[in-house]
């Protein structure tokens, strides 16, 4: 059941029939007054609403109407209608609760896409719930033996993935470097409906300004001085596939105005050649850095923001996850066993708690490579502590976290994170004795725990 809720008559008869020829029971209203009884009454899957309704075209009354609605039923998924032009509208509505917005003059196919993806996300049918599957069922079901953890933060990041990998919802997953996010990334498109299709990573930190048309949309030979041949861009690549836009963070501002045409309208046109062609991708960006900031410094556009983030996967850094280092070795050792053909090696116990203490500012990525090495340059068959140590020493990577580590392998940022968690712990999280201890003012202390989110509890 879904309701239409828009001023124009016309708008509100195409819509519907169209609706209603795509198996839905179809409502409409012409004011958000009329829609509120339906509301309350019905068992609405979704509501589309157009944002004026009034000579007004700001968009305010569409607004005040989602507001309400969301008062209403918090969890029904409202999708907005807006013209071209009021994109900060639709951007203010995200952040009130809706789930997408289409633009007017809509295209059918994108707009049954929102309907289906807002409803399966709102959990409302049955492939929505996760519920409190285990990881077993989990990995039973989507294949997620390769990503290995049991954290409950990764879990939950794992019930997230099953839950969206069939919708064709944007997702933004952000984490430190070595966290993940690329593995996470594949996994959503191999549960998805489009696995047999490409998956294409673009790295879009390692493209300058001036290419990245070129290499986002093609070009024609002889559209600028160096383009010798025809060149396939990366969306058409992805064409009916997945693209993972990795270092998102990393755009500029001229190129996100370019990105965000083709994520909004699908469409986009080859260096070179006028024609405008239309793509069919699911987006899945990555960054290590805070879009959120970013946004608010005026570096990266709000709009885009908004349209890559639908569903925002955040990854917590091995620090967080230190249980699962030992499992996370085993599982290095067990694929080298297999590759090297020495069926014996293994890793001690004593080991295995010190690899716990490591600090990796490199994340998993930096672990798997400190197991890698060792298991090279060692031909024992049970690795212990100073296997691994002579690995860090000769590369002057990774240190015991009680010392100072190599130049080069932290910022400044990372271990003053470091030192806050530490003396957290120690103190059990005393915020007086924590801020002493680190010559830090109380206010000072809280200002760098919200900036490390890292988690605490107001004391007098
Ligand atoms: N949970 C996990 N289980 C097993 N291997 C993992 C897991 N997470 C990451 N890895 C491995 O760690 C390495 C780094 O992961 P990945 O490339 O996905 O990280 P990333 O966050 O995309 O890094 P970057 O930001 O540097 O691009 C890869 O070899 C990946 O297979």
């Amino acid at each position: 059941m879904i309701l239409i809720i828009d001023d124009d008559v016309a708008v509100r008869t195409s819509l519907s029939l169209f609706l209603k020829h795509e198996g839905f029971v179809v409502f409409v209203a012409a004011t958000p007054e009329e829609a509120y009884p339906i509301i309350e009454q019905q068992a609405l899957k979704s509501v589309l609403l157009d944002m004026n309704f009034s000579m007004e075209t700001s968009g305010k009354e569409g607004l005040i109407a989602l507001s309400s609605i969301k008062e209403m039923k918090p969890d029904l998924p409202v999708i907005l209608m807006t013209g071209w032009g009021s994109i900060p509208i639709a951007v203010e509505g995200m952040k009130i609760g809706a789930s997408d917005f289409i633009n007017k003059p809509w295209d059918n196919t994108a707009l049954l896409e929102s309907i289906h993806t807002a409803i399966k996300l709102s959990g409302d049918d049955d492939q929505g719930k996760a519920g409190s599957v285990t990881r077993k069922q989990l990995n039973d079901k989507f294949g997620f033996e390769n990503i290995i953890g049991d954290d409950p933060q990764l879990q939950s990041v794992l019930k997230t993935i099953g839950r969206i990998s069939a919708t064709e919802a944007s997702v933004l997953i952000t984490g430190e470097s070595g966290t993940g996010k690329e593995l996470i990334a594949e996994a959503i498109h191999q549960n998805s409906s489009r696995r047999h299709k490409p998956f294409v990573k673009v790295n879009l930190g390692g493209i300058s300004s001036s290419l990245f048309e070129s290499e986002m949309f093609g070009h024609k030979r002889g559209s600028f001085t160096d383009a010798r041949n025809d060149r396939m861009g990366r969306f058409e690549m992805a064409n009916k596939g997945t693209i993972f836009l990795d270092e998102i963070g990393d755009l500029d501002l001229n190129s996100q105005v370019k990105l965000l045409r083709v994520l909004q309208d699908r469409t986009y046109e080859v260096l070179g050649d006028s024609k405008t062609r239309t793509v069919d991708v699911r987006v899945i960006c990555a960054t290590n850095r805070n879009l959120k900031e970013m946004v608010a410094e005026k570096k990266f556009r709000e709009d885009l923001y908004y349209r890559i983030n639908l569903i925002l996967i955040q990854l917590p850094p091995l620090r967080q996850r230190k249980d699962d280092i030992p499992l996370l070795a085993n599982y290095f050792i067990n694929n080298l066993k297999a590759l090297y053909g020495r069926d014996k090696l293994k890793i001690s116990q004593k080991a295995l708690s010190w690899l716990k203490e490591l600090f990796l500012s490199g994340n998993i990525r930096e672990l798997k490579n400190i197991v890698e090495r060792t298991v090279l340059v060692s031909d024992k068959d049970t690795l212990e502590i100073k296997d691994f140590e002579q690995q860090l020493d000769a590369s002057g990577v990774a240190k015991v976290s009680n010392e100072v580590p190599a130049v080069g392998s932290m910022t400044i940022d990372e271990m003053e994170l470091s030192m806050i968690k530490k003396a957290m712990e120690y103190h059990q999280q005393n915020i007086s004795k924590v801020a002493r201890c680190l010559g830090l003012s109380r206010g000072t202390l809280y200002r760098k725990l919200e900036k490390y989110n890292i988690p605490y509890e107001t004391q007098k």
